[in-house]
């Protein structure tokens, strides 16, 4: 089957700073992945390489089996939510959601199935810039889910998420698991990472160090932490 996302000797360079050297990783579809790593490894670098909003320095990147610059409806075949900032601070949740499904050419009636979702029907008219960071997020989150496509990409998403939230989202993650959709997120959060992905990816090193399924690293190492211990350089020996 091909994978739902390939991606081969990527390198990834700002200058003369190297972000990633021959970084190889291959998530088959129907996973739900957790891109692990320090601050600054490059996890949202290669997130927003796997849109095609950044270019590789070297490497292929294939969604799907395409290169994913080249997608005639990007938002139809992967959904990304990865940072609150993008989502314009003048509109409500429900404007934005209205203006993007426009764009998708998605049913309004979807737009408020979301709403209810998100639990943002209290919020669905205060402007973006009026809203706490939680409430972004899910307005985020939701955006992504717009066009119901079958990978979906997240920054971070539990940032600012409350404890409703956080349920919200791993309900979402139970779904699509069961939809087959492919999700991959970047999270410090371990112990949510632990209960709620199937596959765990560690960068370090400007490298994949260690990709593999849960169930195996929490059977080689006792749980993430210490599997990112065994990965990590800057953290051996703690
Ligand atoms: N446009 C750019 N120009 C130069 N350097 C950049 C650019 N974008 C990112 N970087 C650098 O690339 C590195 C990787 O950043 P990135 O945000 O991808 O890391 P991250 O793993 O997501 O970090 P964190 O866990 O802190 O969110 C950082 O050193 C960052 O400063």
């Amino acid at each position: 089957m091909t994978p739902a996302i390939e991606v081969e000797h990527l390198q990834c360079r700002f200058g003369a700073k190297v972000i990633f050297q021959d970084l190889n990783l291959r998530i088959n579809q129907g996973s739900t992945c957790a891109l692990l790593g320090a601050n600054g490894v490059g996890k949202t670098t290669l997130l927003a390489m796997l849109v095609g909003a950044l270019e590789p320095s070297a490497g292929s990147i294939r969604i799907d089996g395409y290169d994913p610059r080249k997608f005639a409806q990007p938002l139809h075949q992967v959904g990304f939510h990865f940072d609150v900032a993008a989502l314009h601070p003048h509109h409500s949740p429900r404007r934005h959601l209205q203006w993007m499904a426009t764009a998708l050419g998605v049913d309004k009636q979807r737009v408020d199935m979301l709403i209810h979702h998100a639990g943002l029907e209290a919020f669905a008219h205060r402007r973006l810039k009026h809203c706490s960071l939680g409430i972004r997020q899910r307005a985020g989150i939701a955006s992504a889910m717009l066009a119901d496509p079958p990978i979906l990409l997240f920054d971070e998403p539990l940032n600012g998420l409350d404890l409703q939230g956080i349920l919200w989202f791993r309900g979402l993650l139970d779904t699509w698991r069961a939809e087959a959709k492919t999700v991959v997120l970047s999270t410090h959060d371990l112990p949510e990472a632990q209960r709620s992905v199937d596959q765990v990816c560690i960068i370090a090193d400007k490298q994949v160090r260690l990709q593999a399924g849960m169930e195996q690293v929490l059977a080689t190492f006792g749980g993430l932490e210490p599997a990112m211990i065994a990965h990590i350089p800057e953290l051996a020996g703690r």
